[in-house]
Formats: C-alpha cells, sequence, structure tokens
C-alpha cells in the first residue's frame, strides 16, 4: 500500500525537491512481508547497470555536514579527536532536539523512532537468541555503552548550544536511537579523513528517500558515489515489475541477513563436487576434527547451540558423497540436526509462552521467534538434504 500521500513523506519530497532530487519512479509503500520499503510505479526492465536511484550529494548526511554544523566547533575543539561515528551521532541527537529548527527535520521525521537492533532488546530477550548471535549482541552492547560512557565528557561541552540539560539531550536511550539509525541505515561512502576526526574509518553517510530500500539477498546491485554526477547511485542487474517492492542487498554484513545467506546455501547444494577436500579443511577449521567421536560432540545437542555454520557446511560437503569418511560425517550430523530442531522447537515453544505474559516484549519476541523459526527450517531442510545424500548408504 502506497505511503506517499503521508505528510511526512509529502514534506520529504518537497525537501528532496529543494536538494534537486527528484524521483517518480519509487514511492514509499508498506508491504506485508518487509514493512516499509519502496515500490516502482514503473516497470524496471533488466538493463545491465540501469541507475535505480541517484541522489545528489547535497542530501548527503556525512561528517562534511556535521563539522559546518552548530556542534562543529566544539568538535574541532575536542581532544582526543572524535571517532566519525560519534560525530554523526552527536549531530542527529542535537537536530533532533532542534526540532523545527533543524534543516533535517523532514529527513528525522521519517527515521523510525524505535529499533530492533540486537543492543535495544531486554537482556532476557538476548537470552532467547541463537548462541553466536547472542555472543554478538552481548559484544554490541558492551561497545555501544562503553562508546556512551566514554562520550559524557565531550556532551558536557555542548551546553552551550541547548537549554535543557545535555543529560536528557544525550541520554543513553538517545544515543542508542541514534547509534542504531547510522548502523542499520548508513549506505557506504569511500573513506575519506576530517582532520578534526579521530582516525577511525569515516566512510558512513545517511542518505535520504535511498535508505527505504530494503534487503534482498536475491538482487544484484552495485552503489557507490559517483565523482562526475556527484550523486550517489544505486545500479542494478535485476527486473522489477510495476507496484511492486524494489529491492537492494545490503551485503554479507548484516547479522539477520546471515541466516538468508545460510538458507540460500542450502538451497544451491551441488550435485556433483570436486572439491570435497577443501570443504572438509573448512569444516576442522569451525571445530570438526575429523573423527567420529569428536563430531558427535561437537555437533550434537550436548553442546547447547550447535553452530549453523557448521551445519551448513557439513551439507555442503555433503552436496556429493564420494567416501565413507562423508558417510559416517552426514549421519552423526543428521543425529545432530534432529537433537538441535529438538531444541530449538523447545526454545520457540519458550518464546511464544513468554509472548502471552510479557506484552511489552511483544515485538522483541516476535523477532526471536522469527529467527527460531527461521532456523528451524534451516535445519529440516539440513535434515531432508541428509537423509536423501545417505539414502545410497544405508
Ligand atoms: C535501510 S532501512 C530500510 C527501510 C526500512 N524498512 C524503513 O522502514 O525505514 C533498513 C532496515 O529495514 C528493515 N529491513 C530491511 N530489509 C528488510 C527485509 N527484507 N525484511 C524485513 N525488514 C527489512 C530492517 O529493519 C533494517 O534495519
Amino acid at each position: 500500500m502506497s505511503e506517499s500521500h503521508r505528510s511526512e513523506f509529502i514534506e520529504l519530497r518537497k525537501w528532496l525537491k529543494e536538494r534537486k532530487f527528484e524521483d517518480t519512479r519509487l514511492v514509499p509503500a508498506s508491504f506485508p512481508g518487509t514493512g516499509r520499503g519502496l515500490m516502482s510505479t514503473a516497470s524496471l526492465q533488466k538493463l545491465e547497470g540501469q541507475v535505480i536511484i541517484s541522489l545528489p550529494e547535497s542530501c548527503l548526511l556525512t561528517t562534511d555536514t556535521v563539522i559546518r554544523s552548530s556542534v562543529g566547533p566544539y568538535i574541532k575543539k575536542w581532544k582526543p579527536p572524535l571517532s566519525p561515528l560519534l560525530a554523526l551521532c552527536t549531530f542527529l541527537l542535537s537536530e533532533r532536539h532542534a526540532g523545527s529548527q533543524s534543516l533535517w527535520k523532514s529527513y528525522l521525521d521519517v527515521l523510525p523512532t524505535s529499533y530492533t537492533c540486537p543492543v535495544c532488546l531486554e537482556p532476557e530477550v538476548v537470552d532467547l537468541l541463537p548462541g553466536p548471535l547472542k555472543a554478538k549482541a552481548d559484544e554490541q552492547r558492551a561497545r555501544v555503552q562503553a562508546l556512551f560512557a566514554a562520550s559524557g565528557g565531550f556532551f558536557s561541552t555542548l551546553q552551550p548550544l541547548f537549554a535543557e540539560s545535555v543529560d536528557s539531550v544525550f541520554s543513553y536511550q538517545a544515543f542508542l536511537w541514534a547509534w542504531c539509525t547510522v548502523n542499520t541505515r548508513a549506505v557506504y561512502l569511500s573513506s575519506r579523513r576530517q582532520a578534526c576526526l579521530s582516525a577511525e574509518p569515516d566512510t558512513c553517510a545517511l542518505a535520504p528517500f535511498l535508505d527505504l530500500l530494503n534487503h534482498s539477498p536475491h538482487v544484484q546491485v552495485k552503489a557507490a558515489f559517483n565523482e562526475e554526477t556527484r550523486c550517489y547511485e544505486i545500479r542494478t542487474a535485476s527486473r522489477c515489475r510495476k507496484h511492486q517492492e524494489v529491492f537492494i542487498c545490503y551485503g554479507p554484513h548484516d547479522n539477520q541477513r546471515l541466516l538468508l545467506e545460510y538458507e540460500m546455501l542450502v538451497r544451491h547444494l551441488p550435485t556433483a563436487d570436486k572439491q570435497v577436500h577443501r570443504k572438509i579443511s573448512i569444516l576442522k577449521d569451525h571445530g570438526f576434527t575429523g573423527t567420529t567421536g569428536h563430531l558427535l560432540r561437537d555437533g550434537s545437542a550436548h553442546m547447547g547451540w550447535p553452530s549453523l555454520t557448521k551445519r551448513m557446511l557439513c551439507c555442503w560437503v555433503l552436496g556429493a558423497i564420494s567416501s565413507k569418511f562423508d558417510v559416517w560425517m552426514g549421519r552423526a550430523v543428521l543425529e545432530a540436526t534432529h537433537g538441535s530442531q529438538a531444541l530449538v522447537s523447545g526454545n520457540r515453544a519458550l518464546v511464544s509462552d513468554m509472548k502471552e505474559g510479557k506484552v511489552s516484549l511483544m515485538s522483541q519476541l516476535s523477532l526471536v521467534e522469527a529467527l527460531r523459526m527461521e532456523e528451524l527450517r534451516i535445519l529440516q531442510a539440513s535434515a531432508e538434504i541428509l537423509s536423501s545424500s545417505l539414502a545410497p548408504f544405508s
């Protein structure tokens, strides 16, 4: 359903037009599976390298924008220098506080008000995440908390800019919102270097409107800043029909997207595999040490949440069963896969029970439930593949 009639999107269009961006081929819309995204109003034919969106430099929010703004002089003075990420977060919070006075109001008004990034989840929800994701969530939370704690001194220097206490403008909750905004929405720009910022890579830019594009692993895109047109351009090699959602591919760096990648690995199992030895060596790198006993111990339910990576790599190896080694490894992994399915089903049931008791955590628990469902489907698919691969040997 198109959302272009909503007042915030009408304002955003005006704002973009003032900055020389006009595009009638893409409109904001809400989709049943992916939520808010961009819909094509015309058929986008498969044309190698066709530009689907071209956003002028003036619309991009980069550290240049930050340095030129009211917080710029404070950033320039602060030692040791701020990281580019902290500079962007500071700007977002300062502009959000400025409200209707902000030049970026039209963009800020369409940003999500809350996020379900692992760092925002309640600890009791994080505990329900699959093991590897929980470890990443814990690490991410520690990193963000440390960054916030280390930034208090700088935030206090900004007091002359605000009528209210900087503690409320730059509260931890506000900081989390800004951090998640940058982390979930920024596009990659080739590195620049601001003399007044730390040497960490300065590669993030917020790209209003363009950042409404959702991810699909099934499309091929190229995204880059075009030095000639001075626009950030996305080119696609994928077809999109009229009134359908237009996707881009965010790449391999997004945690949740990694699950989707595993699914693709299952679907694209090779029928004949010439690289089985190489794959076995990869398996070993991932903890399968090469004897049945080790494999069972490592891959069975005893270890809690067996890593999906290991399981998927096993399936990959078993795309061609060429030796006895493959057969016993396959059987052991199949057994472990069945054990994991039971564990994942149990965890999912636990999440469903919790949802009934904790209405306030509903959206967070729904996310965990979706992840667990995904995990279950992957395990079921793995078990099916393994069973059929092993059938000739039983
Ligand atoms: C760059 S924004 C894309 C626009 C976003 N949906 C919005 O409403 O502002 C990235 C965020 O969109 C959501 N997203 C992107 N691709 C998705 C997908 N395929 N399915 C569900 N949510 C998706 C995730 O919350 C992600 O953090």
